[in-house]
């Protein structure tokens, strides 16, 4: 790839055109910034130049500062690797350039590429360019201006939704919020920039320094009235995240002692943030996303996806309706197969719903929702299946149903036909032994629960979660994997492919999570302050609140999974066993660990406890019989997840995952395990693997071989090694992939 360059052609109206060349997004690397100043250096102080024209290769502006020099940054801990971009080049050689420049913007122009759009006295787009300043969600603020342009140019409480949600806007929206000055197509763009520039040095039009304005900002008291409200959101909603608060002080200091002010107090508390370990976790999920679409042998052997029109999903409760909606909303073709008509309806009726839902919470228009509804057809029998590029099965999990399922779409799919199944436990090569098509047999492993606090938890759907875990077995073809991670991307989903074993990657990692909040329960230590603890570590519930929330049957049947597949150390707790004896489901039935009131917040049932003493009292496994143990809040976290940490171990070690980056990004979107941290073996990293493994010894020989460390964690904490470094391939012991 050629190197990033920012070059310059002055043209015979006298207008240079400044553009950026750092496919594929323009990220404003080191030596584009070095470029920028050098060239627009130049264009100040030749006498043919009368105006400027600032734009970007390829149809994309810019994305952005280069997010790897932050990682730079954060390996080498010095912030001094970041340049001065803000006063340097932004106000002195932009907006206080005495020639006038426009930005010609198409594509993107986000973070810092918006920043300098904002710099310069003009902006015209193409239409449906993406604008926006995604900063927070890397865990820092605008560090080029932003945080002073925008509320000049859009307004106070627009520019605060936009920085603190990382919420784009298009160039259209931008237009009418008066970020934006034109928006022309995409082949007049460079002509009507020329123009305009001209027409400002001409002074036909007016040369704006947006830094200058301050006619949007409101009185200093509804400004103040304003940020107090925004602070109060986001100590709500972002607790742990400090760059929020970060973001709306600096904007005060601007509304209160002037944009300049504001421009010099960003730079520095940027630094301050940047330095800090949410930026690293949130810098270190950003790269590890984009990851998880390389994968080797696969998406490097030059294949080429092939397109996946039609779908057909088998069984159409919960997860099935929820699969077949995220195809029909991203326009594939869904034909859906229940048993009988009855089910059937069911299923197309929760199909609607969720379309219906997303229109309701203003994501989807109408129109496209009953677009998406026409793309859906309900059937009872294999005959509308002879055309179908893919299949997936989403029925009970029951292996003697899952084995005539998959014989029977042998003979009924065409030979191409891609056969997937969602099941979360069973062995694929189970699911597909009497078929002889194991090389298209693949999971395709969708998740349904979104944890939020709100309401108790809300169930959001297969459509809904983020993430795809792609199983593949030894058999399953790269072309099959390719093809279902590129059907993964069109749905908005984020694939990751993983190898086949109890649990797959997720779940397999996250079963001590709740074995452990029981074990800690039958010790003695209080369910509540469990999920308290827990969700001031930043998982949006805790383990028991979940419980109530996937229902206590559903609990009931994984732990056995699991205790089978894993008998050395899975810890069997009585207390699902006694809340389904009382009559307690959870929330399913109301009747949970919690209460659960239409319109409130679930609150801890104290009609419970005697159920937790008869738990303790079976398991009998407090020191002396019957004496809690004693922990803070620090110990209830590590004791829940360093167990999770132990389990992702023997993941990475068998190779279940590609790179541990895989599982820190599939525990984040399937667990939503704070992205903040990076993700659990990133978390463990960074509180040192030496640490883990101390505390998981010192509590197996307390408690017992639930808390052993495994092979892998002793190595690694003893040789000093990083659990996140790669696993050579002597050492992967039972290589799945
Ligand atoms: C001081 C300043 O205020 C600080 C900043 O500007 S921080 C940066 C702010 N900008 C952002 O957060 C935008 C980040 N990027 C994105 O959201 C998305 O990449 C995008 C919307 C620009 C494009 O999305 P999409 O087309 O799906 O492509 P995507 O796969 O994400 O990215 C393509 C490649 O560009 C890279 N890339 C994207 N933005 C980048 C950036 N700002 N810096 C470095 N690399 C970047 C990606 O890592 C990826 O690299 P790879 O091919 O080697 O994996």
């Amino acid at each position: 790839m050629a190197a990033p360059r920012v070059t310059m052609e002055v043209g015979n109206d006298g207008v240079a055109i400044i553009t950026l060349i750092n496919p594929p997004v323009n990220a404003l690397a080191i030596p584009i910034v070095a470029g920028l100043k050098d060239k627009f250096e130049e264009a100040t102080s030749r006498d043919d130049v009368k105006a400027i024209v600032l734009t970007g290769n390829g149809g994309r502006f810019s994305g952005g500062f280069d997010i790897n020099v932050f990682q730079k940054v954060h390996g080498a801990g010095d912030v001094s690797l970041m340049p001065d971009v803000s006063v340097e080049l932004v106000v002195n050689l932009i907006e206080d350039c005495k020639k006038p420049i426009v930005a010609a913007v198409e594509g993107l122009a986000l973070g810092g590429g918006l920043e300098l759009a904002m710099g310069c006295h003009a902006r015209i787009a193409a239409p449906k360019t993406q604008l926006g300043l995604p900063e927070l969600t890397l865990g820092v603020i605008p560090g080029f201006g932003g945080t002073q342009r925008l509320p000049r140019l859009v307004g106070l409480s627009k520019a605060i939704e936009m920085m603190l949600l990382s919420k784009s806007i298009t160039s259209e929206e931008g237009w009418k919020l008066g970020l934006i000055d034109a928006v022309v197509t995409s082949e007049e763009l460079l002509k009507v920039s020329r123009l305009w520039a001209l027409d400002i040095a001409a002074r036909r039009k007016p040369w704006i320094r947006s830094l200058h304005r301050t006619d949007k900002l409101g009185s200093l008291s509804e400004a103040r009235e304003v940020l107090k409200l925004a602070r109060l959101q986001a100590k709500k909603t972002a607790p742990n995240m400090p760059q929020h608060q970060a973001c709306l002080d600096v904007i005060e200091e601007g509304i209160v002692h002037g944009g300049y002010s504001g421009v010099l107090k960003e730079a520095k508390v940027f630094k301050e943030l940047v330095m800090l370990d949410t930026s690293r976790g949130l810098v270190h999920v950003f790269f590890a996303q984009r990851a998880t679409s390389k994968v080797p042998n696969v998406t490097d052997i030059g294949l080429k996806p092939r397109g996946v029109r039609k779908v057909a999903v088998i069984g159409g409760g919960l997860m099935g309706s929820g699969i077949a909606t995220a195809h029909i909303l991203n326009n594939i073709y869904v034909v859906l197969k229940e048993v009988n008509s009855e089910y059937l309806l069911k299923g197309i009726k929760t199909i609607e719903a969720n379309v219906r839902g997303l229109v309701t919470r203003g994501k989807l228009t109408q129109d496209k929702a009953n677009n998406a509804l026409k793309m859906l057809k309900g059937v009872l029998d294999y005959s509308e299946f002879k055309d179908v590029d893919m299949v997936i099965e989403a029925v009970i999990e029951s292996v003697p149903l899952k084995q005539k399922i998959f014989s029977e779409l042998e003979k009924a799919c065409p030979p191409h036909c891609i056969l997937a199944t969602n099941t979360s436990t069973i062995d694929l090569n189970i699911v597909g032994e009497k078929t002889s098509s194991q090389d298209r047999i693949i999971g395709a492993h969708f998740f349904s629960l979104m944890l939020s606090s709100s309401d108790g938890g809300i169930f959001n759907p297969a459509h809904v979660m983020p993430l795809l875990e792609i199983v593949r077995t030894e058999r399953t073809s790269a072309q099959v994997i390719l093809d279902l991670m590129t059907v993964g991307k069109i749905i908005k989903k984020v694939p990751v492919v993983v190898g086949n074993c109890t649990g797959f990657a997720v779940n397999r990692a996250f079963f001590p999570y709740s074995q452990s909040a029981r074990l800690l329960v039958s010790l003695g230590v209080d369910v509540f302050r469990i999920d308290s603890a827990i969700r001031s570590f930043g998982l949006p519930i805790g383990p028991f609140q979940l419980l109530d929330l996937a229902g206590y049957g559903v609990a009931a049947a994984t732990s056995k999974e699991f205790d089978k597949a894993f008998p050395d150390r899975s810890f069997q707790s009585p207390l699902v066993d006694l809340l389904l004896k009382s009559g307690r489901n959870g929330k399913a039935n109301g009747k949970g660990l919690y209460t659960y009131e239409k319109g409130s917040k679930p609150k801890p049932d104290p009609s419970v406890l005697p159920i937790i003493e008869e738990c303790r009292r079976l398991s009998n496994i407090m020191p002396g019989g019957k004496v809690p143990i004693s922990v803070t809040e620090k110990e209830i976290v590590e004791m829940i997840l360093f167990p999770v940490v132990n389990e992702s171990c023997r993941v990475l070690e068998e190779g279940i995952v590609v790179r541990a980056s895989d599982l820190d990004v599939a525990s984040v979107l399937g667990m939503s395990f704070p992205s903040y941290r990076g993700g659990i073996v990133f978390w463990a990293d960074v509180v040192g693997a030496n640490y883990v493994y101390t505390s998981l010894k010192k509590w197996s020989q307390l408690y017992g071989n639930f808390f052993k460390p495994s092979r892998f964690l002793e190595e690694r904490a003893t040789k000093g090694i990083p659990l996140s470094a790669p696993v050579s391939s002597s050492s992967t012991s039972r290589a799945r992939l």
